[in-house]
C-alpha cells in the first residue's frame, strides 16, 4: 500500500477505491471484451487493491451513485445498441441520399446585411412541406473509402498518423443537418433549396458522442468508414438525429462493426425569426417506438441534468466533504510550502488557449459559424491539451452533452480556453477529462460572450503519471462536474459492453 493511500482519509479513500474498482476500469490497456472486437480503455488498474480499498468497495461512497440521470442514460444506450439493426433496415429502404458537400451561406457575405430572404422566381412553385414523416425518410449515409482514395486519406489523417477525429465531428454535424433537412423537406427536394421555404436548421446541442472501438485497425491501417444517421425523435420545432460510424464490411459474410455513436439536436428556425414547425414523426414498428421513447426520455434527462448542474445548485454534502478532504490532504501543495510534487499539476497549468478570427467562409445559411467547424477547432485544442498533460498519444473516448446556446458571429474573435478538469488520483489510470470553454469577443467593443463548453474524455496510451488539482472554487466545481460526467461515461460504456 502506498503512503499516499494510507494517508488519505475515509471519504476520499472510499471514492478513490470505488474509482479503482469500477468494472469498466479493470480492463487492461489493450483490452478485449468478451466479444472479439478490441474495446477502448477508460482506464486500467494493474496495481493490486489493498484490503482497506476492498473493504471500501463493499461500502462505496454514494457520491458516484446517487444521480438518477446516469441511470436513464444507461437504459437508453442499451436500447440504442439493440436497435442498431434499425439503421441497417432504414438504409436498405432509403432511396437516393445524395448530399451537397456543405450548406453554406448564400451570396456574397455582407456584414451589415442579414441573411437574405430568397424570393421565388416568377412561376416557380414549391411542393408543399410534409406534415408527417417516418424515420426512414430522413436516412443519410456517407462512406469514407480510405482504402481506395488516397486524397481522402490525405484529408483525414493527421500529422501524428491518426484519423482526425475533429474532422469527423465536423462531418457528423453536417450529416445530422442533412438528416434533419431531409426530414423537414419534401421527398426528393434538394437540401440546397431549403432556404426557399423560409426556414433553416441549426445545431442546438450534441447530446453525446461515444467512441466504442479504436478508429485504427490493429495493423495501423485506417478502416473504410460509413457515417449514417436518421431522425429518432421530434418535438414541434426540433429534431433529434441519431448517428453512427461503422466499418464497411469487405464481404457479404462480414458484419459491420460500430465505432462511434452520437446524438444531435437540431432546432428549426424561421428565416423571419422564431420557431418553424417540423413534421410530426410517425413511428413504424416496435423498434422505432423504442427509439422514439428513448428520445423523449433523453429530453427529460437533459432538463433534469440542467437543474442539478453545479452552476445552479451547490455540491452535495458528500462532494463538499470530498473537496475538503482533498484540501486537507494536499495542504502542502495548497499552502505552497513545498515545490509542487512531480505527480501533481495545478489545473491552471494544464491550460491551452487559442484565438482565431471567424471568417465568412465557415458560415451557414444564417450567416453564423457552423457548429461542426467549432467542434473541430475545440476538439483539436482539447486534443493538444490532453497530449501535453499525459505526455503521450491519446485517444478520444467521449464528448459529453454540448449546448450551442449562442451563435458565433462572423467577424468575431473565437477564444478557446482548454484545461484538464479531472484525472483519477490513485491507481494506474489512462482516462481523464478535458473541458474547452469557447467565447467570442467583439473586436471593436471587446465584449466577450461564452458560447459553448465542450467536455471530452480522453485515454492516454501510457498510464498517467500525474494528476490534476483544482485551486480556485470555480476549478473545484469543474473538478466535481467532470467526475459526475465520468460516472455517466462509465455507465454508458458498461451498457454498451453488456448489450446483446
Ligand atoms: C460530410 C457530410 C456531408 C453532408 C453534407 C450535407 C450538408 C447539408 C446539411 C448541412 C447542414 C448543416 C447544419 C449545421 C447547422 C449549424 O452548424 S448551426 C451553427 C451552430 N448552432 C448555433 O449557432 C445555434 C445557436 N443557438 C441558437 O440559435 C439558439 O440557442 C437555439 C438553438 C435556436 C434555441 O433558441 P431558443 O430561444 O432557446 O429557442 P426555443 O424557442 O426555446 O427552442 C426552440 C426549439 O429547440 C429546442 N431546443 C432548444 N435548445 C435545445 C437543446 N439544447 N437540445 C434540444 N432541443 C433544444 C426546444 O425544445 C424547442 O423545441 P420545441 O419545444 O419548439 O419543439
Amino acid at each position: 500500500m502506498s503512503s499516499v493511500w494510507r494517508s488519505t482519509p475515509a471519504l476520499l479513500r472510499r471514492q478513490l477505491a470505488h474509482a479503482q474498482a469500477e468494472p469498466a476500469q479493470r480492463l487492461p490497456c489493450s483490452c478485449f471484451s468478451s466479444k472479439s472486437q478490441p474495446r477502448l480503455p477508460i482506464a486500467s488498474t494493474s496495481r493490486s487493491i489493498s484490503s482497506s480499498s476492498k473493504q471500501a468497495d463493499a461500502n462505496p461512497s454514494t457520491l458516484l451513485t446517487e444521480h438518477s440521470v446516469p441511470q436513464r442514460e444507461n437504459e437508453a444506450v442499451t436500447r440504442i445498441t439493440s436497435l442498431m439493426k434499425l439503421g441497417e433496415r432504414l438504409a436498405s429502404q432509403a432511396g437516393d441520399f445524395s448530399m451537397p458537400a456543405k450548406l453554406r451561406g448564400i451570396g456574397v457575405y455582407d456584414k451589415d446585411r442579414k441573411a437574405p430572404l430568397v424570393e421565388l422566381e416568377e412561376g416557380e412553385e414549391l411542393p408543399p412541406l410534409p406534415q408527417v414523416r417516418r424515420m426512414g425518410d430522413s436516412y443519410v449515409q456517407m462512406d469514407l473509402l480510405f482504402s481506395k482514395d488516397e486524397s481522402l486519406r490525405e484529408q483525414y489523417v493527421g500529422g501524428l498518423s491518426k484519423v482526425r477525429m475533429g474532422r469527423l465531428m465536423e462531418d457528423f454535424d453536417s450529416l445530422a443537418g442533412a438528416a434533419a433537412y431531409r426530414y423537414v423537406l419534401p421527398d426528393g427536394a434538394d437540401i440546397a433549396t431549403a432556404h426557399k421555404y423560409g426556414f433553416y436548421l441549426v445545431t442546438a446541442a450534441v447530446d453525446r458522442m461515444d467512441l466504442l472501438r479504436p478508429l485504427m485497425n490493429p495493423d495501423g491501417a485506417v478502416p473504410d468508414l460509413r457515417l449514417s444517421g436518421h431522425v429518432s425523435y421530434a418535438t414541434s420545432s426540433s429534431i433529434e438525429v441519431f448517428l453512427r460510424m461503422s466499418t464497411i464490411p469487405s464481404s457479404a459474410s462480414e458484419e459491420s462493426s460500430t465505432i462511434l455513436l452520437g446524438r444531435f439536436a437540431m432546432a428549426c428556425r424561421s428565416a423571419q425569426g422564431g420557431k418553424h414547425p417540423v413534421p410530426k414523426l410517425v413511428v413504424d414498428g416496435p423498434e422505432e417506438a423504442a427509439i422514439w421513447s428513448m428520445g423523449r426520455e433523453m429530453r427529460e434527462g437533459k432538463k433534469m441534468r440542467s437543474q442539478k448542474s453545479l452552476q445552479k445548485t451547490p455540491p452535495t454534502a458528500e462532494e463538499a466533504a470530498m473537496l475538503h478532504e482533498l484540501f486537507i490532504q494536499r495542504a502542502e501543495v495548497y499552502d505552497r510550502k513545498t515545490a509542487t510534487p512531480a505527480d501533481v499539476v495545478m489545473m491552471s497549468d494544464t491550460r491551452v488557449n487559442s484565438a482565431q478570427l471567424m471568417h465568412p467562409q465557415e458560415r451557414n445559411v444564417h450567416n453564423k459559424v457552423f457548429g461542426g467547424y467549432l467542434m473541430r477547432l475545440a476538439y483539436e485544442t482539447a486534443y493538444s491539451t490532453a497530449c501535453l498533460f499525459s505526455r503521450s498519444a491519446v485517444t478520444f473516448v467521449a464528448l459529453d452533452e454540448l449546448q450551442f446556446a449562442q451563435p458565433v458571429e462572423i467577424g468575431s474573435l473565437l477564444l478557446l480556453d482548454s484545461k484538464v478538469t479531472f484525472s483519477p488520483l490513485l491507481g494506474e489510470h489512462h482516462s481523464f477529462h478535458v473541458s474547452v470553454e469557447a467565447a467570442t469577443c467583439d473586436l471593436y467593443s471587446g465584449e466577450k460572450k461564452v458560447t459553448n463548453v465542450f467536455h471530452y474524455t480522453f485515454a492516454a496510451d501510457k498510464p498517467l503519471q500525474r494528476y490534476v488539482l483544482p485551486r480556485t472554487y470555480r476549478q473545484a466545481m469543474q473538478w466535481l462536474d467532470a467526475q459526475r460526467r465520468r460516472k455517466v461515461g462509465i455507465e454508458v460504456r458498461q451498457a454498451y459492453d453488456q448489450a446483446p
